[in-house]
């Protein structure tokens, strides 16, 4: 299957991707367009053969067949036995979704309505703070929109604690009123440990208050019988299927953060952008398929050319979040070693994802990314408008800034313009060249932006599902279940073991680092 991809890869190989907008139209030609997004891959090394074998390799993976089982509510997550159905959550105009012969839509209608109730309730109320305490998915999606949609922001404050690290409460907590707080136990599972000892935290907070926690709390999650074991009144709890994973949950009640925030209406506004994301990755033709085209590229470099990381670098401040939630979303999902039937990946797992925001990551890693010798492929976002009408030079700047670096990684600066600046630095012979040396950059450094016309909550819904189905379309290629995270299961089990250790257990079974930290810990705690 890789086989012409392979051949592509070695063809590119010193490739300048410079020269290839010597060709007409190459930018056009190596761009998508989809309501008000533009995703310009024009700045990598692809070029027609390259691109036609990774599309290639996209119909030979039975990328197609797998998305419509996807979407048709077949059980596609194999190692869990479930269907992957988080577009049932914003499939606002279509039809019914049949999971083992039900269709989950009136369900998932009815929730929502639930939702916007208990909203709009809210919003209207005394309530002046909400914590939203989860983890992972059931935090990442929730604080990263909120943080975006800050402009549209109307309903009370909200906070989100996440780490089981007591600071992370105790910070939030700080300043809060119990009697206008109301706390969010977010999480699928409900066993989460992070979550449900913070969520007692809070609730001990409130009651030490003289509060009633009960009409102040609320939970969203899978396993109703624990919300009611742990005492949250049901019309306050807000369930969805297991057919949403948790990284993928933000469209539903995982996302009641976000609508008490900007209110129902809104929130519907970023559901339908996400439900415009998946028609358009349904019906769209491969070349005009963003999230497509997004996850052939991706391939290319990491599993094609080998590129170990990418790099996310939203030219947005109220994207600050982006790169944690993609990091999840990405990382979880396609960081396996094993193909569905078991059998050893032969190609590398999905790349390391990391970022910030621009231009602040200018001041700090970029160094790297210009002069290091790894090559970094980098994703820039960017809103072509902000929404500050009175800081448009502020945006300028900005925008001027994401597209600078773009074209500064692929252009870079050559030995001569290097000794050219030194010479008229005023520098000669042996030390004018060691000077050069240090100006130069190598240039031909690929790189994708997605532009568009601003972050509204529509545009926001597009942005996170056309990430989705990029780790959907790289996971189908690689072979992998993007839908399962057993790798996240040793960890949780030995933090268990751990515990007693820390409290005075013995600990001759363990290693001796771990033994040695342990007791470095303890002569500090007793
Ligand atoms: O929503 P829950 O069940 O608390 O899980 C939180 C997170 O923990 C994980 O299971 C990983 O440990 C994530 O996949 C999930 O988003």
């Amino acid at each position: 299957m890789w086989t012409e991809v392979e051949r592509a890869a070695e063809a590119a190989a010193g490739r300048s991707i410079a020269d290839l907008f010597e060709t007409a139209g190459r930018a056009e030609a190596f761009s998508v367009r989809f309501d008000g997004m533009l995703l310009d891959y024009s700045k990598t090394a692809l070029d027609e053969d390259a691109r036609a074998a990774l599309v290639q390799l996209a119909g030979a993976a039975g990328v197609a067949a797998r998305r419509a089982a996807m979407f048709d509510g077949q059980p596609i997550n194999e190692t869990e036995g479930r269907a992957v159905l988080h577009s049932a959550l914003r499939n606002l105009s279509g039809g019914a979704v049949m999971v083992e012969g039900e269709d989950i839509m009136p369900g998932i209608h009815a929730t929502r309505a639930r939702m916007a109730a208990f909203a709009e309730e809210i919003r209207q109320g005394s309530i002046t703070d909400v914590i939203n305490i989860g983890i992972g998915g059931s935090h990442l999606g929730p604080e990263m929109a909120v943080r975006a949609l800050s402009p549209y922001h109307d309903g009370p404050r909200c906070h989100f604690v996440s780490n089981v690290d007591g600071a992370d409460i105790a910070d939030t907590l700080c300043g809060l009123d119990p009697a206008t707080t109301l706390v969010i136990v977010a999480s699928k599972t409900f066993t989460t440990i992070e979550t449900m000892t913070n969520a007692a935290t809070a609730r001990a907070w409130m009651e030490r208050a003289g509060v009633e926690p009960g009409p102040q709390f609320a939970a969203l999650s899978s396993a109703l019988e624990k919300t009611a074991d742990w005492g949250i009144d049901p019309a306050r709890v807000f369930g969805f299927g297991d057919y949403v994973g948790g990284r993928y949950s933000v469209w539903g009640p995982i996302g009641l953060a976000v609508m008490i925030a900007i209110g129902p209406e809104r929130f519907e506004e970023f559901l339908t952008g996400a439900e415009a994301m998946d028609r358009h990755f349904l019906d769209a033709e491969p070349l005009e398929n963003m999230p497509l085209m997004l996850a052939l590229v991706g391939l290319w470099h990491h599993q094609g050319i080998g590129y170990g990381t990418r790099a996310v670098l939203p030219y947005d401040q109220r994207l600050a979040r982006l790169p944690a939630y993609l990091q999840q979303l990405e990382m979880e999902s396609n960081g396996k070693r094993v193909r569905m039937d078991g059998a050893p990946l032969t190609r590398p797992s999905g790349p390391v994802v990391w970022g910030e925001p621009g231009t602040n990551g200018q001041h700090a890693f970029y160094q790297l990314i210009h002069q290091g010798t790894a090559v970094v492929p980098c994703e820039f976002l960017v809103a072509a408008e902000g929404h500050e009408p009175d800081l448009a030079h502020h945006h300028r700047l900005l925008v001027a800034n994401c597209l600078a670096q773009s074209e500064a990684l692929m252009r870079g600066r050559g030995i001569d313009e290097a000794r050219a600046l030194m010479c008229e630095a005023g520098f000669a012979g042996a030390e004018l060249e060691r000077q050069a040396a240090h100006r130069v950059f190598p240039g031909n450094r690929p790189s994708v932006t997605l532009a568009y016309d601003r972050l509204t909550p529509r545009r926001l819904g597009q942005i996170v599902a056309l990430y989705e189905h990029r780790v959907f379309v790289e996971g189908v290629i690689l072979g992998i279940n993007s839908f399962d995270q057993w790798g996240v299961e040793l960890g949780k089990v030995l933090a268990g073991e751990m515990v007693p250790l820390l409290e005075g257990s013995d600990t001759t079974r363990k290693d001796g680092s771990t033994r040695q930290l342990v007791h470095f810990c303890k002569s500090y705690t007793g």
